[in-house]
């Protein structure tokens, strides 16, 4: 690395626009929607999608809700020009989705363009050709006017072409390529002088697609340039304007989103981001941020892990576990404060009466893009009390009391530290079991009991196992625990006080199960917690007591 990188590297310059709106809006309404996935997604790929892929993915495009879907660049070769015709032969595209094609401003190229879409009911043709310094001088070896004229040629060919195949409702889009690193009077000058060429009108309007090809600054520099097309365009109200931002300096779907404020109708993306280099904008990240904002994108993603598989599939290239709203780790929490949160979320969501999303760390409702709520908690060495209840709850159904939880939890930690791995909910059951439950290791277990009354007492019977040998106990209480305490007294067992008593079912009817929790203080001030669990409530508490003793 250079230690004055500005020997190699300038910093962007600002847009002249000193009274910008675009700060002070929000989205309010979704915009059109464009998928290059089948285009730039594809050419970015280390193996091209085949026909099959390509279909796979265009009928998840029309499943998820696009209305107009890049299908290709039709002059690239036998692939995508055979696969295009194929697609309009075949009837797979519903009347209200459009297909459309790229084409570079080459008149042999723009006419095999064409040709794919031949019989299409309605079709857009997409002309690019790059207008900035740098291509202008590297690329194309050429002055403005030159470049300009390309794009007029380019027009005159779709122009031409359009009459040419009349049986097709064709519309155009065009690209200034490299728009946001050009200069923006002359992107105007070459869109102005392709309307003049292509006569677009409010009814029928051209699509302006205005590319941050390669992202070379803030997404306000983005904004300011949007709205400075928009404002200084000839007849705006003829043109839709299109985004088409690339990620290279990671704000791809910041820029798009200012571009909508800044005016612009219509966002060009891939799905989770795919295309050139660092890949498009994310068209569901984008759709979800409005959802999250109380705006319906009018695109459906509520099965994310169905368009997760196709996507992958298609693209051969896994989403990352931290893609927003797909990750396959961005509902999880591992770390004690967010388990805590998110619990605490849950359990208020319970109570309140509306629907209004407020857990703590979960941007989404993770079942509105069809995820269960299983994995926003999972546990390693960073979890906390929290969190084990949680997944005890969600696995088994038991509502451990809180301060259980947080001596269980400390079982659980030092587990963790020991495995130095995250702990799958079987790990914790098994913990838990052989913590609190019966098991041929404990000291007291339980074969058999039962209850009679002497005047206001409770007379306990019990036959148990202490230290592997059957034996009958009793005992006499104020109650049914009491008394078992006393039993286990008189047996050798610890002496013990009741602090804290608590019950509930798992599950309903017949299948139901009593859960049961208590702590005991012994005579020496230490907490010993408790867990027993039977189909009857009276010998889950029994369990309960002895799980406690066995702890002594
Ligand atoms: C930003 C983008 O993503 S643009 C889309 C890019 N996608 C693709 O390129 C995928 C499909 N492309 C292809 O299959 C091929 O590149 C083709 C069929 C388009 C063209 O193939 P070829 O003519 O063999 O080669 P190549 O792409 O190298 O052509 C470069 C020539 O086109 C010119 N050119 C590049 N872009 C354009 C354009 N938009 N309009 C007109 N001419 C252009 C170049 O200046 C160069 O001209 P030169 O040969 O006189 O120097
Ligand atoms: C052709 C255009 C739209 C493009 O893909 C880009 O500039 O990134």
């Amino acid at each position: 690395m250079l230690r004055d990188p500005s020997v190699k590297y300038s910093p962007f310059p600002q847009v002249p626009l000193a009274d910008r709106q675009w700060p002070s809006r929000t989205i309010t309404q979704p915009p059109i929607w464009l998928s290059t996935d089948l285009r730039d997604g594809n050419q970015a790929l280390i193996d091209p999608m085949d026909a099959e892929k390509k279909t796979r993915f265009f009928d998840l495009l029309v499943r998820c809700g696009l209305k107009e879907i890049e299908v290709g660049f039709p002059a690239s070769g036998a692939t995508d020009f055979d696969y295009i015709q194929n697609l309009v032969r075949s009837g797979r595209i519903p009347d209200d989705v459009t297909p459309q094609v790229l084409t570079q401003a080459r008149a042999d190229l723009i006419r095999t363009s064409f040709d794919s879409l031949q019989g299409a009911r309605t079709a857009i043709v997409h002309l690019y050709n790059a207008v900035s310094p740098a291509w202008r001088r590297v690329v194309f070896n050429m002055e403005m006017p030159q470049i300009k004229q390309i794009a007029i040629d380019g027009a005159k060919q779709l122009r031409d072409n359009a009459a040419r195949l009349p049986g097709t409702d064709w519309r155009f889009e065009y690209s200034p390529e490299t728009f946001s690193t050009a200069e923006l009077d002359f992107s105007i000058e070459v869109c102005a002088a392709v309307m003049d060429v292509l006569q677009p009108t409010a009814e029928k309007p051209i699509i302006l697609n205005l590319p941050a090809t390669v992202e070379a600054a803030t997404p306000n520099i983005y904004a300011d340039q949007i709205e400075y097309f928009a404002r200084h365009l000839p007849n705006r109200e003829a043109a839709l304007i299109s985004l088409h931002t690339h990620n290279d300096r990671g704000t791809g779907v910041a820029a798009a989103e200012l571009g909508l404020l800044a005016g612009a109708d219509r966002v060009e993306g891939c799905l989770f981001g795919n295309g050139e280099r660092t890949g498009n904008t994310c068209l569901v990240t984008i759709a979800l941020n409005m959802y999250t904002q109380g705006v319906d994108p009018g695109l459906d993603f509520s099965d994310i892990d169905e368009v997760i598989a196709t996507v992958e599939y298609c693209n051969n290239i896994p989403v990352h576990p931290r893609h927003p709203y797909g990750g396959e780790l961005v509902y999880t929490a591992f770390s004690g404060s967010h388990q805590d949160a998110i619990k605490k979320g849950f359990a208020a969501r319970e109570r309140q009466n509306d629907e209004k999303w407020e857990v703590p760390y979960l941007p989404i409702d993770p079942a509105d893009l069809g995820r269960d709520y299983e994995a926003v908690i999972r546990v390693n060495s960073q979890s906390g009390k929290g969190g084990v209840a949680w997944v005890l709850e969600q696995d088994k159904g038991l509502k451990l009391p809180k301060k259980m939880q947080a001596s269980f939890s400390h079982v659980v930690q030092a587990l963790a530290d020991q495995t130095s791995r995250e702990l799958a909910a079987d790990d914790i059951w098994h913990a838990f079991e052989a913590h609190y439950l019966a098991s041929e290791a404990k000291r007291f277990q339980l074969v058999d009991w039962s209850e009679s009354h002497s005047g206001p007492d409770r007379i306990f019977a019990g036959k148990l196992t202490i230290d592997g040998q059957t034996r009958s106990v009793s005992g006499r209480g104020n109650g049914l625990m009491s008394s078992v305490i006393a039993a286990l007294a008189e047996s050798g067992g610890p002496l013990m006080d009741i602090v804290d008593y608590s019950e509930h079912a798992i599950g309903h009817g017949s299948d139901a199960q009593a859960a049961a929790y208590v702590e005991c203080r012994t005579a020496d001030g230490r907490s010993l917690f408790g867990c027993g669990l039977d189909t009857d409530v009276a010998t889950a508490s029994v369990r309960a007591i002895l799980s406690a003793a066995n702890g002594a």
